[in-house]
């Protein structure tokens, strides 16, 4: 990439490598790890993600180079790999029972049919790395993570960055890993080598770099019930923890959708919420419980596998349905779409909101759409790496505000009403209407 008017980087000296990254920083990022700490409650979210901020920089600081390259490259990848072991074996199940007691390697080994050698292995690095306990010498015990990774909305999220046995060399890792490959191949400029992101995406060319059918990772997905099952899973606990659009603070459901125009009680065909690829309706079970007395049907939108893996309860609906067909749902008050369109560039969306638009009832039906709105400055970890994770997986993105008004007003001729978010949130609210 480097032209000759750029010159080469000036040479540094080596001892760079294995020098602390910034030791005199450490007392002022301490100082505010003491501030943030002082009384924090586990309900103060948006104090302790600013800790954590603060811990994380602390590491940072104090790693040399050396450390934090071994770390990535060694550490990181075996992690993700032992902690599915750990879950899928059912060693960290066996380690819960009895009141999660200390156990040996040998109790462990014949409770699970696990060879002992290997597994004393697979524990000694996830004891190394802090994810277990080492009560003694081969005994040990679980942590809160690894209680909780007994949870298949943790446990099963593991499985999505792997393989599932006798299936596919790999689902999530090896794409992700390719990608600095084929930058570079295409000399940092994909659009210039002819190479249309979203066909063949990332996910696809490693596909069939490895004499697969290079399906679409939704299609993909949809053949192997294991993963779709842990996919789903992933996304309900990835959507754990975060204040959703419906909890109080964030989008006025009532004021917006209930009050004065809602519904007609008179039609029992009526519907007020249609979440559009919902998976197995995790958030229309916080919607509902949070008010249950909206009057309408409630209705969850997705592919036949995965509405076919859901269990719902109350008044919520299932509906197997592919959103690039002509929607079902007519008139509904609010068609609802979370973490659908990052999926997709640009020309898909069209599509999929041209669906829902001729569906929509003028100056009545609302759109709703959950997404993240990448901010200027300042974006969060957790959105730009899944906005690259996009790239590789659909040729997709997280889009900026600028990217919303293009694509909904510009390109599809909706009103924006409004963009919601809330402190302890990730993803914002976008409320559009039909032009009338
Ligand atoms: C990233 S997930 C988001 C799921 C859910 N809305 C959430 O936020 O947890 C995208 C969803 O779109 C669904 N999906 C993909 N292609 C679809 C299609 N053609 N029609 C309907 N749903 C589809 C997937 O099955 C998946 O559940």
């Amino acid at each position: 990439m480097s032209t000759p008017a750029q010159g080469e980087p000036p040479a540094l000296d080596v001892s760079l490598a294995s020098t602390p990254c910034d030791l005199d920083g450490v007392p002022v990022i301490l100082s505010r790890i003491t501030a943030l700490s002082q009384g924090l409650q586990s309900s103060d979210h948006e104090r302790r993600l600013q800790l954590l901020g603060e811990a994380r920089a602390l590491v940072q600081a104090i790693e040399t180079p050396r450390d934090r390259m071994i770390m990535d490259m060694w550490a990181r990848v075996m992690t993700i790999g032992t902690l599915r072991i750990g879950y899928e074996s059912g060693v960290f199940g066996e380690m819960l029972k009895d009141g999660g007691r200390p156990k040996t390697v040998s109790e462990l080994a014949e409770a699970t049919g696990f060879d002992p050698v290997m597994l004393s292995r697979v524990m000694r690095h996830l004891a190394a790395t802090r994810h277990i306990t080492e009560t003694g010498p081969q005994e040990f015990a679980l942590t809160s993570f690894t209680r909780a990774m007994t949870l298949p909305i943790i446990g099963e999220s593991y499985i999505t960055a792997s393989v599932i046995p006798g299936t596919t060399p790999t689902y999530t890792l090896a794409p992700q890993s390719m990608l600095p490959i084929y930058l570079k191949e295409a000399n940092y400029n994909p659009a210039a080598a002819g190479w249309d992101p979203a066909n063949p995406t990332t996910f696809q060319r490693v596909a069939a770099t490895n004499g697969q059918e290079p399906l679409n990772l939704f299609d993909y997905i949809a053949a192997r019930p294991g993963m779709a099952r842990a996919f789903s899973n992933h996304m309900a606990g990835s959507a754990q923890g975060t204040t959703r659009w419906m909890e109080a603070g964030f989008y006025p459901v009532r004021e917006r959708l209930v009050d004065g125009g809602c519904v007609d009680d008179d039609d029992p065909e009526a519907v007020f919420l249609v979440d559009i690829g919902g998976s197995t309706g995790h958030d229309m079970v916080v919607f509902q419980s949070v008010y249950p007395d909206v009057p309408g049907r409630l209705v969850v939108q997705d592919l036949p596998d995965v509405v076919a893996g859901a269990k719902v309860d109350g008044r919520i609906e299932l509906m197997a349905h592919d959103f690039f067909q002509a929607q079902p749902v007519r008139g509904a008050r609010a068609y609802y779409m979370h973490r659908v369109l990052h999926d997709w560039p640009d020309d898909k969306c069209l599509l999929i909101l041209g669906e829902i638009k001729k569906a929509m009832r003028p100056g009545y039906s609302r759109l709703l759409i959950n997404e993240n709105v990448i901010p200027t400055t300042g974006a969060r970890w957790e959105v730009t790496a899944l906005d690259l994770g996009l790239f590789v997986f659909m040729g997709a993105k997280e889009r900026t505000e600028g990217d919303w008004y293009e694509i909904l007003e510009k390109k599809m001729g909706f009103k924006i009403c409004g963009i919601w978010s809330a402190a302890n949130a990730v993803e914002s609210l976008i409320e559009c209407e039909l032009v009338v």
